[in-house]
């Protein structure tokens, strides 16, 4: 408890520090909105703030952007410290309801899901990480009827964005240069990172650039930063086109309802909550939604666009009755896999909030605090149920230099909502010590959840059940791939550093053999930990998919001026992080709206 609060002293400290990598002074807000606006877009996150950056090029047509929060401030800047502004202000805060065949050594085995309600979205929440997905993900996507979505399709639009500036892969024919989205790996790495990559190449896995020609092997990954900074969305794309006059940004602003003309399919104008104050903005042209994979299904149904018989459950008029809130997958990982490091290598607070580091950081933008949330490797694998003939791997093991006791328990136990009883006989003896985690994340799970409405407040928090691991198949493949993961933690690259298994059981596992299928599945089972990357509830598909929400130009189906743009839309979760595909989704559909509006 004191160390918490000698570290929440520091913060002011830190933020004082940082200023040079930040300005909160940027003025995003417009004071007088317009009555009408020909593009209003709703939700400023990962894909809203690019639609509206985009949209806004034609200095002919008016936007508004309406965003639920504020702007980010001067800790979310500091990429080790990523886990930490989960439960602040920025943070929508979601639980899932409790989970009944996972989750069972989290509070009320409920998931934690923070999202981020600030401009930038989760781009200001998240760990940076840059990661677009297989090619095989977007080709699945085209075969199942989201017509121009595959690899070949997409990938200009990640080029577009991009201002990779790594040497060694900028050049290498898969990357773009001078676009708002700078892309790099932080100039610091432990000598960790390289033997995790060292380590997959034992166990047969290429060292390489995973978003480019090949999308299974191991790397030190490239993030959204710039300048050791968090480059969010809004910093990136919004920025520098704030002095536009036919952009409009109206900040703590939350959409509460479409109103939608029945008759003539269209939206009309938009109601939302500004600043507490109610206020309505008409609508020439279209609607787009960006609210993310949570909020976008809430306020469609709000407005009468979803299931008929749930909207009839909270007195809600249906509209259009299309499958909204349903088909939420999720990424998730086992929290449990952590391992003892004997060597001082890896990433513990004592050694990386000193004065010493500090001035480095604000001196020349390197050192530990720009870590991506301290995940310094990616490793994309296959278990022995990923089809070996295709480069589609099904895990993917995210390599931290630490783990919950790297800080004493301060942020991601917390964030996790780690049970006290686990943590206190599982982790707790290790505090500060030196550890290193390999999550295996499931990269295409089987287990399908969903969102409904609680009542019909757009205040109330929407129900929200992944349903994680109920599939059989998917705890059967995270047994394999922990397996992996300890298979890694053996070979020469780490068992120089001191490398072991962790020796304390999990006490809710104790039953099994240690280290057996059954002991590792409770482990996954008990620590069962979201990657944040919900998708899926506004489904794209071809217009006769009954399943789909949108069309493939991403239309609300049956609407005239209605289009949802955001990490919802994905049919089927791709295989990686979520946000660079958030991004692609938007600039292909800003393409789209402008082509469909001479
Ligand atoms: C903690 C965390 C770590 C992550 N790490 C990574 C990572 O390292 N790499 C990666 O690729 N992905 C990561 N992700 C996932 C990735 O950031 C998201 O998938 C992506 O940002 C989603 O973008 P979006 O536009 O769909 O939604 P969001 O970015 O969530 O944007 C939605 C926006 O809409 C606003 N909003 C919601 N409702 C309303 C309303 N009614 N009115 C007005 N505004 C509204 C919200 O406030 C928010 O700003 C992470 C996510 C989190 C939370």
């Amino acid at each position: 408890m004191a160390t918490r609060s000698i570290v929440l002293r520091m913060m002011p400290l830190l933020a004082g520090m940082f200023s040079r990598l930040a300005d909160e002074n940027i003025e995003f807000q417009q004071n007088a909105l317009n009555l009408n606006y020909d593009y209003v877009v709703i939700g400023g996150g990962s894909s809203g703030a690019v639609v509206a950056s985009r949209l806004s090029e034609n200095p002919k047509v008016s936007v508004l952007l309406i965003e639920s929060g504020g702007t980010e401030n001067q800790l979310s800047d500091v990429p080790i410290l990523a886990a930490t502004l989960q439960k602040s202000a920025l943070d929508w805060k979601y639980l899932t309801v409790p989970q009944e065949k996972a989750c069972f050594g989290l509070d009320n085995r409920q998931s934690y899901w923070p999202r981020g309600k600030v401009l930038g979205g989760c781009s200001v929440l998240n760990y940076m990480l840059y990661v677009r997905g297989c090619h095989e993900d977007y080709d699945q996507w085209a075969a199942h009827g989201a017509e121009g979505w595959s690899w070949n399709d997409v990938f200009r639009y990640f080029v577009k964005s991009e201002d990779n500036r790594d040497p060694d892969i900028k050049d290498n024919g898969w990357h773009g240069k001078g676009g708002y989205l700078t892309v790099q790996r932080p100039k610091y790495q432990t000598v960790l990172a390289q033997a995790f990559v060292d380590a997959g190449k034992y166990l047969g896995y290429p060292s390489t650039d995973t978003n480019g020609a090949q999308c299974t092997g191991f790397m030190v990954p490239q993030g959204t930063i710039r300048g050791g900074a968090r480059l969010s969305t809004s910093r990136a794309f919004l920025e520098p086109v704030l002095k536009r006059p036919n952009l409009h940004i109206s900040l703590f602003s939350t959409a509460t309802k479409l109103n939608i003309n029945k008759h003539t399919r269209r939206v009309e104008s938009v109601t939302f909550d500004r600043f507490g104050v109610p206020t309505l903005v008409y609508v020439n042209r279209e609607v787009i939604v960006s609210a993310g994979a949570v909020n976008s299904p809430q306020l469609l149904m709000l407005s009468g666009i979803g299931p008929r018989e749930h909207l009839a459950e909270h007195g809600i008029e249906c509209i259009e009755d299309l499958p909204v809130g349903l088909n939420l997958q999720d990424h998730i990982f086992a929290g449990g896999v952590n391992f003892l490091v004997r060597d001082p290598v890896s990433v513990v607070q004592s050694r990386v909030f000193t004065m010493d580091l500090l001035r480095t950081y604000q001196g020349n933008a390197t050192g530990p605090l720009t870590l991506l949330g301290g995940v310094e490797g990616l490793g994309f694998i296959k278990t022995k149920y990923a089809d070996p003939k295709k480069d589609w791997p099904d895990f993917e093991i995210h390599f931290a230099s630490g783990s919950p006791v790297s800080d004493g328990g301060q942020t991601l136990r917390i964030a996790n909502g780690l049970q006290q009883r686990l943590w206190e006989s599982v982790y707790e003896p290790h505090n500060y010590e030196d550890t290193v985690s390999l999550y295996p994340v499931m990269l295409r799970p089987k287990s399908v959840g969903y969102i409904k409405l609680r009542s019909r407040s757009p205040y109330e928090h929407p129900l929200i059940d992944p349903k994680y691991l109920t599939a059989p198949e998917d705890i059967l493949s995270m047994v394999e791939a922990i397996k992996i993961c300890m298979e890694l933690i053996k070979t020469p690259p780490f068992r120089r550093y001191g490398t072991t298994l962790w020796d304390i059981p999990f006490p809710e596992c104790k039953g099994y053999e240690l280290y057996s299928d059954e002991y590792l599945a409770c482990v996954a089972r008990t620590y069962t930990s979201t990657l944040y990357h919900p998708v899926g509830t506004c489904k794209m598909g071809a217009v006769n998919d009954p399943t789909a929400v949108v069309d493939p130009r991403l239309r609300v189906k049956n609407m005239r001026n209605l289009r949802v743009v955001d990490a919802s839309i994905m049919p089927k979760i791709v295989s990686g992080n979520t946000n660079a595909p958030a991004i692609m989704i938007a600039e292909k559909a800003a393409d789209m709206i402008k082509e469909d509006n001479p």
